[in-house]
C-alpha cells in the first residue's frame, strides 16, 4: 500500500488541482482565523467544487464549538474533521456530526503517544514552540523514532516539519503509513507551491509502508 499523503492548508486553485492531480489522498482546509492558511467556507466550497471525487476533503478546526463546525458544514461538504481538542470533545464531535474525526496530538516523548480510546485517526505531530499562536502548522519536527514500535489504537499519520527532502527518512524512521504536510510545500506562509507539492507526493510515494 502506498503511503497516504494529506496536503493541508489549501487556499487556491493551483494548490487544490496540483494536490489532486499528483495523487494526494486527502486535502485539508484550515478553518482557524489565526492561521496564514485560514480559508472562508465559501472559498473552500468553490475550490472543492472544481472536482467531483478526488482527494477526501478534511476540515481543520482548533477547539471548535458545535456552531463553528455547523457554519462550515452548512457551506462546504467535508469528508472528515481534523480537530485540536481533548479526547472527550473529539468523541462528542464525532457523535454530533457523524463524520470521521481525526484528533491531532502534539508529542515530545513516547509517554505522550495515545494507547487507548481514540476517534477515527490520530495526527501525531510536534508540540508548538513556546509563544506560538497556533497548535500546528509550525514547520516543527519531533524525533521520528519515538513512534517506532508504537501500536496505535487507530490509523495514524505523521505531521510536523515534513518536506520533500526529509519525508522519506521520516517515514522510514517513524513507521508512518500516512503523512501530512503544510509548511513544507509552501513558497511563503500560506502560499502553496505546485512544484513542492509534486515533489513531496513523489518522495512520499517512493517509500514502501512498513507492511511492504
Ligand atoms: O497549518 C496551520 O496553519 C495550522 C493551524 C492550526 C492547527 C494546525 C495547523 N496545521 C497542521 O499542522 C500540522 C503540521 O504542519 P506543518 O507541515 O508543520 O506546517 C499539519 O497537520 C497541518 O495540517
Amino acid at each position: 500500500m502506498p503511503v497516504g499523503v494529506k496536503i493541508c492548508g489549501i487556499t487556491d486553485a493551483t494548490g487544490f488541482d496540483t494536490a489532486a492531480q499528483a495523487g494526494a489522498r486527502w486535502i485539508g482546509f484550515v478553518f482557524f482565523e489565526r492561521s496564514p492558511r485560514n480559508i472562508a467556507p465559501r472559498a473552500a466550497a468553490a475550490l472543492s467544487a472544481r472536482m467531483t471525487g478526488g482527494p477526501e476533503r478534511i476540515g481543520l478546526f482548533v477547539k471548535p464549538d458545535d456552531i463553528a463546525i455547523e457554519r462550515v458544514l452548512d457551506t462546504v461538504p467535508l469528508d472528515g474533521l481534523q480537530v485540536y481538542a481533548p479526547q472527550q470533545r473529539a468523541m462528542e464531535i464525532r457523535q454530533r456530526f457523524g463524520l470521521p474525526v481525526w484528533r491531532a496530538v502534539g508529542i515530545e516523548s513516547r509517554a505522550d503517544l495515545p494507547v487507548h480510546a481514540a476517534p477515527d485517526r490520530l495526527v501525531i505531530e510536534s508540540r508548538p514552540p513556546a509563544g506560538s499562536t497556533r497548535p500546528g502548522g509550525n514547520a516543527r519536527q519531533f524525533d521520528w523514532s519515538l513512534t517506532q514500535g508504537w501500536k496505535s489504537p487507530v490509523p495514524w499519520m505523521l505531521a510536523g516539519g515534513l518536506t520533500p527532502e526529509n519525508v522519506g527518512r521520516a517515514i522510514a524512521l517513524s513507521g508512518a503509513e500516512a503523512v501530512d504536510v503544510s509548511s513544507g510545500v509552501e513558497s511563503a506562509p500560506g502560499v502553496k507551491s505546485a512544484a513542492l507539492i509534486r515533489a513531496f507526493i513523489a518522495a512520499a510515494s517512493g517509500v514502501p509502508t512498513p507492511q511492504g
